[in-house]
């Protein structure tokens, strides 16, 4: 009998290809980015995240310091909350959708369906992470998601973060399974008590982590933990 209540997903490299993350998102926000600075100088966001740029680098260029960030896949703040604004455009015009790995929408609805309840936990912005699941080549998954966390909860290599997630959804860290590609991610997350399984997908080239379970899908991920199927 199992006794997950909540399945908690990281997106990159669990539910959607680094790939598109690299070759399609990144790339979209790096083009429009410069334009987007000018045109919503006076957003709130906006300028909170410049003045979090010059806060880490004094006096640099915004852009280019972005564009850095985005070379280096650099988990941080301004970055993540700027491309999600950037990001927008581009799925609400639908020159953008998200591809996710095709084992993942059949298990997110079967997992729904028998009452799981499901949460995503990405570097990825809340509000990116909407329009990703919104726009995506199965349509709008939006709905089988009860929360969207993401850096403002904490950094995802830190055990407290998950211990916060645990009490915001009101699930012992126990009852929380978290599905991840990232080793030390997922030592986080044990550490403050949650189940875990590595995505190992094989188009990703994913690194095993020594000790963590290992799934290369959805399916496996089901029959390891007795989860419901489709
Ligand atoms: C809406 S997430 C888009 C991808 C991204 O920018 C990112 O940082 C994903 O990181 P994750 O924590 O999901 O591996
Ligand atoms: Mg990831």
């Amino acid at each position: 009998m199992s006794t997950i209540r909540l399945i908690l997903l990281d997106i990159e490299g669990t539910t959607l290809p680094i790939s598109f993350v690299k070759d399609v998102l990144f790339p979209y926000s790096d083009r429009v980015m410069p334009e987007l600075l000018r045109q919503q100088a006076g957003n709130p966001l906006v300028r909170v995240a410049l003045a979090d740029i010059d806060a880490a680098n004094p006096g640099c260029d915004p852009v280019a310091q972005l564009h850095d960030w985005t070379v280096r896949d650099e988990k941080v703040a301004p970055l993540k909350s700027l491309q999600g604004l950037a990001w927008k455009t581009g799925f609400e015009s639908g020159e953008l959708k998200a591809r996710l790995y095709p084992d993942v929408p059949p298990a997110l609805n079967a997992w729904h369906q028998a009452g799981l309840r499901l949460a995503v936990y990405s570097s990825g912005s809340a509000s990116a992470q909407r329009l990703l699941y919104g726009y995506s080549d199965a349509g709008d998954l939006t709905g089988l998601f009860e929360a969207f966390y993401d850096l403002d909860i904490g950094g995802k290599k830190i055990a407290e973060s998950y211990r916060e997630i645990a009490q915001r959804a009101g699930v012992a860290p126990a009852e929380i399974l978290f599905l991840s590609d990232i080793g030390a991610e997922l030592d986080a997350a044990a550490e403050a008590g949650l189940k875990t399984c590595q995505l190992v997908r094989k188009e990703d080239g994913t690194t095993p982590h020594h000790g963590a379970r290992q799934a290369s899908d959805f399916a496996e991920v089901s029959h390891y933990f007795a989860l419901p199927v489709s």
